[in-house]
């Protein structure tokens, strides 16, 4: 890895932490936060692809291990890994590396805005939502004892929201990709 990759985590890592600066939204009913960093997790995948967006995300996760306050709501510290929340968190490093993966498969230069645009929005709903949520969904059923499908029906509550991040997502991706196009190229 680079420095200019390393930079470019960064860079990630520090939109994923501005978007805690939003409140979170609690749903009474889940022990799980409606957050907007989620969103800064498609985008480290679509624009920087699976492993600088997952270094991105790792970076997140370390500031969070070490105390510092850079979740949503002003949380951090080793508690927010045996949290209800802990499998959406740890999720976020699949989902970028997914989100990413997925994205430097399915975009390419050549293709028009339009169809660059979709392939960023699979990519991001793929891995900043089925991946995020198999995640989340199966630690938050142990870790509540709730079981899977209640755990499952609750998590629903996130679809429109997220569904909207990654239509977000995939137009900052394609933004990039017109200006300073950073997603690496593959076969
Ligand atoms: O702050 C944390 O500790 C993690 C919060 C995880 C929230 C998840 S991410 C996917 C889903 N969409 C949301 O808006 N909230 C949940």
């Amino acid at each position: 890895m680079s420095t200019r990759d390393l930079v470019l985590s960064a860079l990630f890592a520090a939109i994923i932490v501005a978007l805690g600066i939003l409140p979170p939204i609690t749903l009474g009913f889940i022990p799980v936060p409606i957050t907007a960093q989620s969103l800064g997790v498609m985008m480290a995948g679509v624009v920087l692809g699976a492993r600088r967006g997952a270094i991105a995300v790792l970076i997140v996760l370390v500031l969070v291990a070490i105390g510092l306050p850079v979740l949503s709501g002003g949380r951090g510290g080793l508690a927010a890994f045996a949290a209800p929340t802990t499998g959406f968190l740890i999720g976020w490093l699949f989902a970028a590396f997914v989100t990413g993966y997925v994205a430097e498969r399915l975009v390419k230069a050549e293709q028009s805005g339009l169809v660059q645009t979709v392939g960023f929005f699979l990519a991001s709903v793929i891995g900043g939502i089925f991946v995020l949520y198999a995640f989340g969904i199966a630690y938050l059923a142990v870790a509540a004892g709730v079981g899977l499908q209640q755990a499952f029906v609750g998590s629903m509550a996130f679809v429109p929201g997220d569904v909207i991040k990654a239509f977000v997502a995939a137009l900052a991706g394609r933004a990039v990709m017109v200006g300073y196009p950073l997603l690496p190229a593959r076969a």
